[in-house]
């Protein structure tokens, strides 16, 4: 029998999600396009035509969901604001009706006793400054600082925690290297600066926030750890550029103020020479880091992938996501062991661990069962207590997600709730595995 494991006493259980996986209504009350309103509008960009047109109806829904949140006991909830909502125009006049939904939102969490974890942006840029050069227009970090402003000074002290972006390495690759996310763009010279902009975007708001913010400011990545495939050198510096690509690219700048070698090697040409002073502005002071985690890459060399010259040598036991993501809990707490040995004991939340497997149809008894999503939950809560008791100053886990959501260009089929959503009627069913983390949360981990 093992020994029961327990969690920090405060530790932060949570659930995750984000504006245009789960609203709905993206044009309500004045809000403005955004590149994923553009993108679900064009043919082929998302499956089976699927589109955040209704999604989980969060938007006129949001009152219910929070008492869901309240009946699993949950202590947290990290959900992201729609800046169209708020500057339909992404710059200028401010959409009264879009603060006044989330306003709603976060007085009714603060009621029944759950923080509201508030991420500025999840991805969904306001059209009109996509058509301004979106995040390949510098001057985007005074556009972002300045939405960032309004919802600092109308929600900060209600919203206690704040995040700047999620995951800079998934807007850049998925939106304007390799291009299946919004805008859609493939092209090698573009793919830095938009990471870059988003970098100094990302400083520009937690500038603002140090002038008139009194709570935690951070930033969100997806940190994917890399293991080599083979103890060839090729493999062993193929790693390294992957490592360097989707992981250091970001928390390096943040804090230790220069971009890893690796990226001029990846980029060539197409990799400029920053401004210093840049780099002043990336590496401002955080408060905490949030870290996704989902899964592994074991690489190898692979001359003709572009632009790493990487391949990811697939596993065994694989979620069902479309690229197999593997199961492998050691890696949260290797990311985890590993993020304080390189950047220090910062604060860290988990602000997103959770998986897709296909769920069968309800059983005969009314009860979702998904035995593979409780296994696999089981593991990595294991594994993020086993990063805790190897001394890292882990604050608190958000799950995604509560609810099955749009899957970006996946669509709806790709299903990561813990609360199982029927698109037709609405109707939510809490999964096997939300009936676990709700006694995982009462018992703050004891049960496990
Ligand atoms: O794919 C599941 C979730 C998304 O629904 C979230 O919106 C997003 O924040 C998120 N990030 C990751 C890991 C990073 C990643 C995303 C897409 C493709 C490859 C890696 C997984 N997820």
């Amino acid at each position: 029998m093992s020994k029961p494991i327990h969690f920090p006493p405060d530790f932060l259980w949570g659930s995750a999600t984000s504006a245009y996986q789960i609203e709905g209504a993206p044009l309500a009350d004045g809000a403005g396009h955004s590149i994923w309103t553009r993108f679900a509008a064009t043919p082929g960009k998302i499956a089976n035509g699927d589109t955040g047109d209704i999604a989980c109806d969060h938007y006129h829904r949001w009152r219910e969901d929070v008492a869901l949140m309240r009946s699993l006991g949950l202590k947290a909830y990290r959900f992201s604001v729609s800046w169209s909502r708020i500057l339909p125009q992404g710059t200028g006049a401010v959409n009264e009706a879009g603060i006044a939904f989330y306003e709603k939102l976060i007085d009714e969490l603060l009621a029944n006793g759950i923080e509201p974890m508030l991420t500025l942006y999840h991805w969904d840029l306001p059209a009109a400054l996509d058509d301004r050069g979106g995040w390949l227009n510098p001057a985007i970090a005074d556009w972002f600082a300045d939405y960032a402003r309004v919802l600092f000074e109308r929600f900060d002290g209600r919203v206690c925690f704040w995040t700047t972006l999620n995951e800079p390495w998934v807007v850049t690759d998925g939106g304007y290297l390799h291009g299946p996310l919004a805008p859609g763009h493939r092209n090698l010279y573009e793919a830095p600066i938009a990471s870059h902009n988003l970098l100094r975007a990302h400083g520009a708001a937690v500038k603002v926030y140090r002038e008139i913010g009194k709570h935690r400011i951070g930033l969100v990545v997806n940190i994917e750890p890399k293991y080599p495939a083979s103890d060839e050198p090729q493999d062993i510096a193929a790693t390294r550029r992957a490592d360097a690509y989707m992981n250091r690219q970001y928390l390096d700048p943040v804090f230790h103020g220069h971009y890893p070698a690796e990226l001029k090697e990846i980029f060539g040409a197409a990799w400029p020479d920053w401004p210093r002073e840049d780099f002043d502005l990336i590496g401002q002071k955080l408060d905490y880091i949030g870290i996704n985690y989902y899964t592994r890459s074991v690489c190898r060399h692979e001359e003709t992938n572009w632009p790493l010259k990487v391949a990811a040598v697939r596993q065994t036991q694989s979620t069902h996501m479309e690229t197999g993501w593997e199961v492998f809990p050691q890696g949260l707490t290797d990311t985890l062991v590993e993020f304080r040995r390189r950047y220090g004991d910062l604060p860290v939340y988990v602000m997103e661990n959770g998986s897709t497997f296909y769920d069968p149809p309800n059983a005969e008894d009314g009860q979702m069962h998904d035995p593979l999503r409780v296994d696999c939950l089981k593991k990595n809560l294991h594994a993020l207590h086993a990063a805790i008791e190897q001394g890292v100053d882990l604050r608190g886990y958000m799950v995604w997600s509560l609810l099955d959501n749009l899957e970006w260009s996946l669509g709806f089929a790709k299903r990561f709730g813990i609360v199982h959503v029927n698109f037709e009627t609405q109707q939510r069913t809490p999964k096997d595995s939300a009936l676990l983390y709700a006694q995982v949360v009462a018992s703050n981990g004891a049960c496990l």
